[in-house]
C-alpha cells in the first residue's frame, strides 16, 4: 500500500524525523541547552541567596505600616528577617500589627520584634523627632520605604489650595523630609537604600486626580535626581509604580473640599492583592531595582503612549474626563 501524502512518503518522513532527533542528541545542542538551563538556575539561586542576605537583620523603616500595602510590606520584610521600624499615625494599629507579626509562624529565618514610631508626614517637627529616635535606637537605617500616602478625588476648579497642599505634604514633602533626615547617616556609612512607593500616576496624569498625580510625578522626579546624586556614595534608590491595589486608598482619599471620599472604588476593589504587591516590593528591593512598574498591560501601554504619541494620549484623557463628568452630572 502506498502511504504517500502530498508526494512525500510517510516512511521517508519518519526516517527524516529520526535523523533530526539523532542530530540534536548526538551533537552539542542538547548539552548546550542543559548548560544554559543550569547556568540560569545557578544565577537565580545566587540572586535569591544574595537577596536573603541583603534583608536579613537589615534595619528597614516602613511608613504607612498601619494599612494596605505598608501593612503587607511589614509582614514580608518581617518574614525575611528584617529589623523593622513601623511608622504610622495610629499607635493602636501599630501595636496590633506588632502582635500579629509576633503570632505569625511563617518565617524560616530568625525574626526580630518590630520597633514602632508614630508621626504625621504633614508635620515636619514630628518627622525630625522620629528620625532622631530611630537613629538613637538603631544607629543607622539600611532601607527606608516611603510608602505612606493619600489619594484625591476632585475637579481642579473646585479644589481648595489647602487640599492641594495637604496631598503634596503627605505624598511629597513628608517623604522627602524623612529621606533628607536619614540621608546624612547613610552617606556617612556609604550604605543605604531609599524606596519610594509612587504610582502609575507618577508617570501619567488622569483627570480628577490632579493633586495626587502631581505629588507622584514630583516623587518620581525627586527620587530620580537622588539616585543620580548618591550612586557614588553607595546608596540605592528604587522607585516603584504600581497600578490599582485592593486597599483602603480610595476610601481614605481626600475630596475637593477636604472631606474624606469614603467610597471603595470598583477599580481599587478589583486591584491586585496587597500581599502580592508587597512580595514584588520585597523582590525589587532585594534585587536593587532602580525603577519598577507593577501594572497590567493597559496601564503599562498608557505610559508608553504618553511618551510616544502624546496627542493621542491627551485625547483619550479628555474623553475620559468628559465621560466621568457626565456620570457625576457636574
Ligand atoms: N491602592 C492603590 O491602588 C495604589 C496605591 N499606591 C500607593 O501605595 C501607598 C500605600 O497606599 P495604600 O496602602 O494603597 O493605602 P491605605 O490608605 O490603605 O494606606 C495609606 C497609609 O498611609 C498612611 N498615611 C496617610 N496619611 C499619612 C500622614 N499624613 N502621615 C503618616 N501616614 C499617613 C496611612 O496611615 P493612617 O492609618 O494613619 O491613615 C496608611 O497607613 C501610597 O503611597 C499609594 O499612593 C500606588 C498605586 C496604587
Ligand atoms: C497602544 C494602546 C494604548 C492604549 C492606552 C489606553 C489608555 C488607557 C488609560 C489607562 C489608564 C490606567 C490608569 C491606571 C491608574 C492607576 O493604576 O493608578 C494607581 C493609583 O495610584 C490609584 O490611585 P486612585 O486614587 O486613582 O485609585
Amino acid at each position: 500500500m502506498n502511504h504517500s501524502v502530498g508526494g512525500v512518503d510517510l516512511k521517508q518522513k519518519s526516517l527524516l524525523k529520526v535523523g533530526v532527533m539523532d542530530f540534536i542528541t548526538s551533537t552539542a545542542i542538547l548539552p548546550l541547552l542543559c548548560g544554559c538551563v543550569g547556568i540560569f538556575s545557578l544565577f537565580k539561586l545566587l540572586q535569591r541567596l544574595r537577596m536573603k542576605a541583603y534583608l536579613r537583620n537589615a534595619v528597614v523603616v516602613i511608613t504607612g505600616a498601619t494599612s494596605g500595602l505598608g501593612r503587607e510590606c511589614a509582614k514580608v520584610f518581617y518574614a525575611a528577617g528584617a529589623r523593622l521600624v513601623l511608622c504610622g499615625r495610629n499607635r493602636e494599629a501599630l501595636d496590633e500589627l506588632t502582635r500579629e507579626l509576633a503570632a505569625s509562624q511563617a518565617a524560616k529565618v530568625q525574626t526580630h520584634s518590630p520597633y514602632t514610631v508614630t508621626f504625621d508626614l504633614t508635620d515636619p517637627g514630628t518627622i525630625v523627632a522620629a528620625t532622631a529616635e530611630i537613629l538613637q535606637c538603631f544607629g543607622h537605617v539600611d532601607v527606608l520605604i516611603n510608602n505612606a500616602g493619600v489619594s484625591y478625588r476632585g475637579a481642579i476648579v473646585d479644589t481648595t489650595m489647602d487640599v492641594d497642599k495637604r496631598v503634596m505634604e503627605t505624598n511629597y514633602f513628608g517623604p522627602i523630609a524623612l529621606t533628607k533626615a536619614l540621608l546624612p547617616s547613610m552617606i556617612q556609612r556609604r550604605q543605604g537604600h531609599v524606596v519610594a512607593i509612587s504610582s502609575i500616576q507618577g508617570k501619567i496624569s488622569l483627570p480628577f486626580r490632579s493633586a495626587y498625580a502631581a505629588s507622584k510625578h514630583a516623587t518620581q522626579a525627586f527620587f530620580d535626581c537622588l539616585r543620580a546624586e548618591v550612586e557614588q556614595c553607595g546608596i540605592e534608590v528604587t522607585v516603584i509604580s504600581p497600578s490599582y491595589i485592593h486597599t483602603s486608598l480610595s476610601l481614605n482619599a481626600v475630596t475637593a473640599d477636604g472631606s474624606r471620599y469614603g467610597v471603595m472604588d470598583e477599580k481599587t476593589a478589583q486591584g491586585r492583592s496587597p500581599v502580592e504587591v508587597a512580595r514584588d516590593v520585597l523582590a525589587a528591593v532585594g534585587k536593587r531595582k532602580k525603577d519598577v512598574i507593577l501594572a497590567d498591560l493597559l496601564p503599562s501601554l498608557a505610559v508608553y503612549l504618553r511618551t510616544l504619541a502624546p496627542g493621542l494620549f491627551f485625547s483619550l484623557m479628555a474623553s475620559r474626563a468628559r465621560k466621568e463628568r457626565k456620570s457625576k452630572t457636574c
